[in-house]
Order: C-alpha cells, then structure tokens, then sequence
C-alpha cells in the first residue's frame, strides 16, 4: 500500500491537495482544514475532508462525464482513504465555472453597484438572496491564494477560449446546476450557487472536475426559514462565523489577525452540520461511508 510520500505533491489549495499518481491519474486529498472570512482557520474539523469527499462522490454518480476514477483502491494511501479521490488527469480549462440560483455574496455586491453581474443585466428591485430564474453564469478568473475571484463577462471566456468552449462551459454550468438545485430542495436544502473547474479530455470532450457540490464550492442553505431581504445562514459554516464574529473569541474581523482557534463545543456542531448535510442531502448514512 503506497504512501503519500510516493507521490509527488503537485497543487495545493486552501484546504485541499493534488498529488501526482501516474502518467494519467491524480490524488485530490481533501483536508479537514476550514477557512471563514478568508482566513485558513488554526482548528480542523474532524471528518469534514471525509464529508466533503462523500458528498463529491454522491453528485459524481449522477452527473457525467467527471474525472472521477475511484474512491475506494489500493493506490489510495490509508492516511488519505475516505478523504481522497482517484481522477484522471485532464487539460484544465482556466475558468471558475459559476452559476448562481440567488443572488448573495460578490454577485450582490455586483448587482447593487452596476444592476447586473458579469454583463448579465437583471431587473430592478432584487434583494439579498432574491432567488434568480433562470440560474445565471457568472465565470471568474481564479486568483492567487488569499484573494477573491474577479468576475469576468461571458465576452471575456469567449475571446479567451473562443465562443464555442465558452458557450460549452457556460451551458455545461447550467444545466449540471439545474439539475442540483432542483434535487437539493425535495431534500430541503437551498443550493444558492456553485462553482466548477472543467477539464478537457484527450477526445476534447468537457469533463467535470475538481470537487461537485460540496459546502467549499457551493453555498448550502436551509430552505426551513428561507426568507429574501437577509443574508442567509450557511448551512455548515455559520457557527463558525457566528462565533468568530462575537465577543466571546476576542477577535476583530476587520484587523489583520488570524482568528484564534475554535472552542471544542464550535468544532463538533460544525462537524455535526456537515454529517447532518450529507445525511439530508443523500439520504444515507455517513457512518457506512467506507465504513
Ligand atoms: C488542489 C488544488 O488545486 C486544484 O484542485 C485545481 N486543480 C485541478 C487540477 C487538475 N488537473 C488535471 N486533471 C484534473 N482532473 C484536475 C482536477 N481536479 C489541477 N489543479
């Protein structure tokens, strides 16, 4: 059975990793690490890799092609197995593929400022959290570790990639979106919005890859309580925000601090959210994951 150590280390995220296995496959190592408020926080959540590797593996079943090769195999290092998944290597499009059912976050921010967000004009009158029908593409380009994506206009991915892969991404984008959101809330979850990494394939077909639909790449809400006007709660980090952002830890957000390390009682309702999401979310057990 291999070690980590075998592989060269060849990506590294703010909470994942991505290891060379061979010619054609990669290890994408999900951590148990956390960040909120752009901060890498100092305290793991125990199970969270684990949860969020569960989760990818739930939409990978579903939604084809992905680089998804397995998650269960002997050349996955028992130190990673559960948390780790076997893909295959693909020509990665340089796009931060996002499609937003609500309007939240920098899409907001954009639409307050300028009435639409990447060039898409919206109507008048939207608030935090107006739910967006249809769901609209809203790419970036992915920035250096530490700060935000820019949103980019369709125009741009065009001229980048030329209109055919543009319009590929972003029809791509829609309807794997679509088709989650839709799933998500008969198990009484708001999927607000979500981001992809592409890849192309030696046939030049667009692969699905990176992670799919976990709470890092997606924004999870419950639809219990779901009001327009509100910043929603996320589902799985706002007990840590709530609790970063009170008296009770003594930091300022708005200081260059790093946030001090979570209290143990902050760490298990998180790692209980993110179980609690898998287990509405599929329907299964998190207990038999790899069990
Ligand atoms: C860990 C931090 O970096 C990333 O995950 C982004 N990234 C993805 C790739 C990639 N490259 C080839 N084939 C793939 N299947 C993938 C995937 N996923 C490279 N960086």
């Amino acid at each position: 059975m291999p070690t980590l150590a075998d592989y060269q280390h060849v990506a590294r995220g703010k909470v994942r990793d991505l290891y060379e296995v061979d010619d054609e496959l990669l290890l994408f190592v999900a951590s148990d690490r956390i960040s909120a408020y752009d901060h890498i926080l100092s305290t793991e959540i125990p199970d969270k890799g684990r949860v969020l590797t569960a989760m990818s593996v739930f939409w990978f079943e579903r939604l084809t092609p992905n680089h998804l090769v397995a998650y269960d195999d002997p050349r996955i290092p028992a130190e990673v197995r559960g948390r780790a998944l076997l893909v295959r290597k693909l020509q990665m499009v340089d796009v931060e593929c996002v499609a937003r059912g609500y309007l939240t976050g920098s899409g907001m921010a954009d639409y307050q400022a300028t009435g639409s967000v990447c060039g898409v004009e919206l109507p008048a009158g939207l608030v935090e959290a107006s739910e967006l029908n249809p769901p609209i593409f809203t790419p970036a380009s992915k920035a250096e570790l530490g700060s935000h994506d820019e949103n980019v206009s369709f125009d741009v991915i065009a001229a980048k990639h030329g209109e055919e892969l543009a319009s590929k991404l972003r029809d791509r984008t829609i309807e794997l979106y679509s088709e989650a959101r839709a799933y998500a809330l008969t198990r009484g979850l708001i999927l607000a919005d979500t981001k992809f990494e592409f890849g192309l394939d030696a046939a030049g077909e667009l692969v699905l890859a990176d992670e799919a639909f976990t709470p890092d790449s997606s924004r999870y809400w419950p639809a219990e309580g779901y009001e327009p006007g509100r910043v929603q709660p996320a589902f799985d980090k706002q007990y840590v925000r709530d609790w970063l952002t009170s008296d009770a830890s003594g930091w300022d957000r708005k200081s260059d601090t790093p946030p001090p390390p979570l209290p143990a009682d902050v760490v298990e309702a998180t790692r209980k959210r993110y179980v609690e999401a898998y287990e509405r979310l599929t329907g299964r057990s998190f207990a038999d994951w790899l069990a």
